[in-house]
């Protein structure tokens, strides 16, 4: 036992999941729905941090910021249009989105799904076993006749620099929790985080200066959309320092203006800073040294989610770090319920590729739209990841302004896809669309990559006229070209 509180109850159930974010929700829906007694348990709020402090908050942010860069390019509206944004009503719609960070309506979602809740933290006691510390400091301990699945996500990482505890930093929760605009304010970072939240606190009036470590923004991606984005950023006031690392934070007390001391020995000052420099795992305080796993590591599952060494803890979600996405740890919080259905039922899991019980898009068509301006949208693999992968693959560019819709949707529209193109298999690895307005041709590609279908017969998938989607044609025709 880890536990110093008082022992109260011991209650057994087919399945146990411990953390109630997105990702637990799915996976207790899936085994309940399979017909497996399942109990979940949380220490904070029910629908965990995409809910509250990530996706629902940074979306309902940048909303009006990309409908108000759309409106900018349209004649006989550009002219209406002022800067900043009214921040009260924005903040006000996204406290709206975040339930005022209640969690009464996912609570009664898991109600109307039979799953009971256990608030309080839940750490491994053992093989099968959970013992929850509850709010009143009593031990609850859950039992599970076939699987206790993990989701406890992760958090901001802050690195280690000196002052940074005392200055009391915005992470990404404070960054999408914040109630009043900061007049200045510092990101490092060149993440998906760190660019969102420029686009979103400069649409509301901050002045953002945005600190990158390294050469460019969101350099797991295609280079040209962090390129497209940078200049986009720029022309919208952001100051974007390439190549900037910080060495020290001072704000003693933790009030007034925040400094920081830069790698070159010059000094930012700033109203607040916040670090969007990745996250860590929620996994030092969860037992997993009791079941001879590390704690404070990413918990690393195979393609059906279950714990390697293990046949009965399942890893879903941030927790395993396969990709740090909403909507791709619900894909896997179903396929990890599928499998522990099967398993309860003594059946043996078909371990092919794209069969029912495998995560098998996590390695080939994970899709990420980042909501700037412009927006991003990717999916599978880039060029470079697909020739390190020893894929022989032909990259195939296009401008997306030139196609009808594109010119329709913005005046002077600038974009760029790129489709990857398996030579050997003819069919898509990876593809990227930057541009306003490209996010909802995203799943277009996811389609083509998880389906794995042939070129010569997206040649018959006809895209609408005239919409943005007509890139597609254009793309086949370069690739058909030879260009
Ligand atoms: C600013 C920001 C914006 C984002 N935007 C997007 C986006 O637009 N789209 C997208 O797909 N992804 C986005 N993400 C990523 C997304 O938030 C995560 O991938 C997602 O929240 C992961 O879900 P999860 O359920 O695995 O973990 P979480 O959402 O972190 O939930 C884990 C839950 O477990 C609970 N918990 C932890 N430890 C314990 C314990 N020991 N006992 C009981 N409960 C515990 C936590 O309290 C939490 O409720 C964003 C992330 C950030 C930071
Ligand atoms: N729209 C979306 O889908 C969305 C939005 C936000 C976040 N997310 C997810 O959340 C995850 C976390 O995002 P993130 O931006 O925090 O992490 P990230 O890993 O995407 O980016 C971290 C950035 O911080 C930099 N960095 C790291 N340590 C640093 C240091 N010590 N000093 C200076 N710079 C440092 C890195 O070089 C990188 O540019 C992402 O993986 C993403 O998948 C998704």
């Amino acid at each position: 036992m880890t536990d110093t509180g008082t022992e109260a109850e011991q209650q057994t159930y087919d399945v146990v999941v411990v953390g109630a974010g997105p990702v637990g929700e799915n996976a207790a829906d899936r085994t309940r729905s399979a017909g497996l007694s399942t109990v979940i348990v949380e220490s904070e709020l029910v629908g965990g941090e995409c809910s509250y402090w990530a996706c629902m908050p940074s979306k309902a942010l940048l909303r009006p910021v990309l409908a108000q860069a759309d409106a900018r390019r349209l004649p006989g509206l550009a002219q209406q249009v002022t800067w900043p944004l009214e921040a009260g009503p924005v903040l006000a719609r996204r406290d709206s989105f975040t339930s005022h960070w209640k969690d009464g309506g996912q609570v009664e979602w898991l109600d109307s799904v039979d799953v009971p809740l256990v608030r309080g933290h839940g750490r491994l006691d053992g093989p099968k076993t959970v013992a929850v510390t509850t709010p009143e400091g009593t031990v609850e301990r859950l039992t599970a006749r076939h699987a206790v699945v993990l989701a406890t996500g992760s958090r901001a990482k802050l690195p280690p620099l000196p002052g940074i505890d005392e200055a009391k930093p915005w992470t990404s929760r404070e960054a999408t929790s914040a109630q009043q605009v900061p007049g200045r304010l510092a990101i490092v970072g060149g993440g998906v985080v760190a660019v969102e939240m420029a686009t979103a606190w400069r649409g509301l009036g901050a002045h953002v200066t945005l600190l990158v470590r390294g050469e460019g923004l969101l350099d797991r991606l295609e280079p040209f959309a962090g390129e497209l984005l940078a200049k986009q950023l720029a022309e919208h006031g952001v100051d974007i320092r390439p190549g900037t690392s910080v060495a020290e934070v001072s704000r003693p007390g933790g009030t007034g203006t925040v400094s920081l001391t830069l790698g070159d020995g010059s000094t930012l000052e700033a109203d607040e800073v916040l670090f969007a420099t990745g996250r860590a795992p929620r996994s030092e305080d969860l037992g997993l040294e009791t079941v001879d796993l590390e704690p404070g590591a990413w918990l690393e599952s195979d393609d059906s989610c279950r714990v390697p060494g293990t046949d009965w803890l399942y890893s879903v979600g941030d927790l395993n770090h396969r990709a740090l996405l909403t909507h791709q740890g619900k894909y896997q919080a179903r396929v990890a319920g599928t499998a522990i259905a099967a398993r309860a039922k003594g059946e043996t899991v078909d371990t092919a590729p794209w069969s029912p019980a495998q995560t098998t898009a996590d390695h080939a068509a994970v899709p990420q739209v980042v909501f700037t301006d412009p927006e991003i949208a990717a999916v599978g693999l880039t060029l470079a990841e697909a020739e390190a992968a020893g894929h022989r693959v032909r990259a195939v560019d296009q401008e997306i302004g030139s196609v009808a819709g594109a010119a329709l949707y913005a005046d002077g529209y600038t974009g760029r896809a790129r489709l990857i193109v398996d030579e050997d298999h003819g069919f898509l690895r990876g593809a990227t669309f930057v541009g306003p307005g490209v996010s909802e041709l995203l799943h277009s590609a996811t389609i083509a990559i998880a389906g794995e279908v042939p070129l010569a017969r997206l040649w018959h998938a006809v895209p609408s006229y005239p919409t943005i989607s007509e890139v597609w044609l254009r793309l086949l025709e370069a690739y058909r070209d030879g260009s």
